[in-house]
C-alpha cells in the first residue's frame, strides 16, 4: 500500500498538534506527534538522573528509553515502559527542559528512526506527522509538506488561554525562550523549498484545519 505522508512543522503554539490531529481525524489518517517523543525522552532522562546540560550524559539515557506512542487521533497516548506519561509530559517542568535534550544529535538521530518506523507501521492510508524538522529531516520526501505559523502574539495568546492558572507573562516568556533554543538546532520559522506556509494568525481553528486540508488536496 502506498501511504500518504503529510509533514507539518512550525513554532511552539502554532497549532501543530491540535490542527494535525483534527486533520488526521477528518481524513481517517494516523497522527504522529513527534514533540511528544522528545518530551517523553526529557521526562525519562530527568528520571534517570542524567546531567541535562551534558550531551553525553543525556545520550546515555537512550538505551533505556522504552517509548511507545499511539497514532490513533481519537485515542492519543504516550508511554515510557509501562508508565502512561501522556499528561506528565505536558507539564511546565518537562516543557522547560525538553530543548536541552532535543539539541543532542544522538537523540535526534535515534528519535528520527523511531518516527520513520512508526510511520512505516501504520495501517491507515496516510499519516500526519508534526514537529519541527519533519518537512526537512524526518520526511523530506513527504507528498505534502506544510509550515504552520501564526504571529508570536497570537501563539502566546492561545497558549495562555489554554494554560489557566499560569501567568500570561510567564507562559509567553517560556514559549519565546523555547523557540529561541529550538531554532538554534532546526529552522522551523521559514519554509524550505516545496513547503507550503499556512499562516493561522487571522484564521480560527476550523478555518486552519480546512486550510491544511486544502493544501493536502492540492498536492495529492
Ligand atoms: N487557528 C487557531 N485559532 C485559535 N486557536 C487555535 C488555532 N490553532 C490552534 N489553536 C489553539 O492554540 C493552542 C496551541 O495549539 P497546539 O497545542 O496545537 O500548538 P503546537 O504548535 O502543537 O504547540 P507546541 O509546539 O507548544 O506543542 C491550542 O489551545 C489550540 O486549540
Ligand atoms: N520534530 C521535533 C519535535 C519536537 N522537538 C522538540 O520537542 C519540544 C516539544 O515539542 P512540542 O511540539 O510538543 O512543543 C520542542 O520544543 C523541541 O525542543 C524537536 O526538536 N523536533
Amino acid at each position: 500500500m502506498s501511504r500518504i505522508v503529510v509533514a507539518v512543522d512550525g513554532p511552539a503554539g502554532s497549532g501543530k498538534s491540535s490542527v494535525s490531529k483534527a486533520v488526521a481525524r477528518k481524513l481517517g489518517y494516523a497522527y504522529l506527534d513527534t514533540g511528544a517523543a522528545y518530551r517523553a525522552f526529557a521526562w525519562h532522562a530527568q528520571n534517570a538522573g542524567v546531567e541535562l546540560e551534558d550531551a553525553a550524559s543525556v545520550a546515555s539515557a537512550l538505551p533505556s528509553f522504552e517509548f511507545s506512542e499511539a497514532t490513533d487521533p481519537d485515542h492519543f497516548s504516550v508511554r515510557v515502559g509501562e508508565k502512561d506519561v501522556t499528561d506528565a509530559i505536558r507539564k511546565p517542568a518537562v516543557t522547560g527542559i525538553v530543548s536541552l535534550v532535543a539539541r543532542v544529535p544522538e537523540v535526534r538521530a535515534a528519535l528520527t528512526e523511531v518516527f520513520r518506523s512508526i510511520a512505516a507501521a501504520t495501517e491507515r492510508d496516510g499519516i500526519v506527522i508534526e514537529g519541527r524538522d519533519i518537512t526537512t529531516a524526518v520526511a523530506p520526501d513527504a507528498q505534502v509538506r506544510v509550515l504552520l505559523t501564526a504571529s508570536e502574539e497570537a501563539r502566546m495568546g492561545r497558549r495562555s488561554a489554554e494554560l489557566t492558572g499560569y501567568s500570561a507573562q510567564v507562559v509567553g516568556e517560556q514559549l519565546k525562550a523555547r523557540d529561541r533554543a529550538d531554532s538554534r538546532v532546526v529552522d522551523f520559522m521559514t519554509a524550505a523549498d516545496g513547503v507550503t506556509t499556512v499562516d493561522s494568525t487571522e484564521l480560527d481553528f476550523d478555518e486552519t484545519v480546512d486550510a491544511v486540508i486544502a493544501v493536502i488536496r492540492t498536492n495529492l
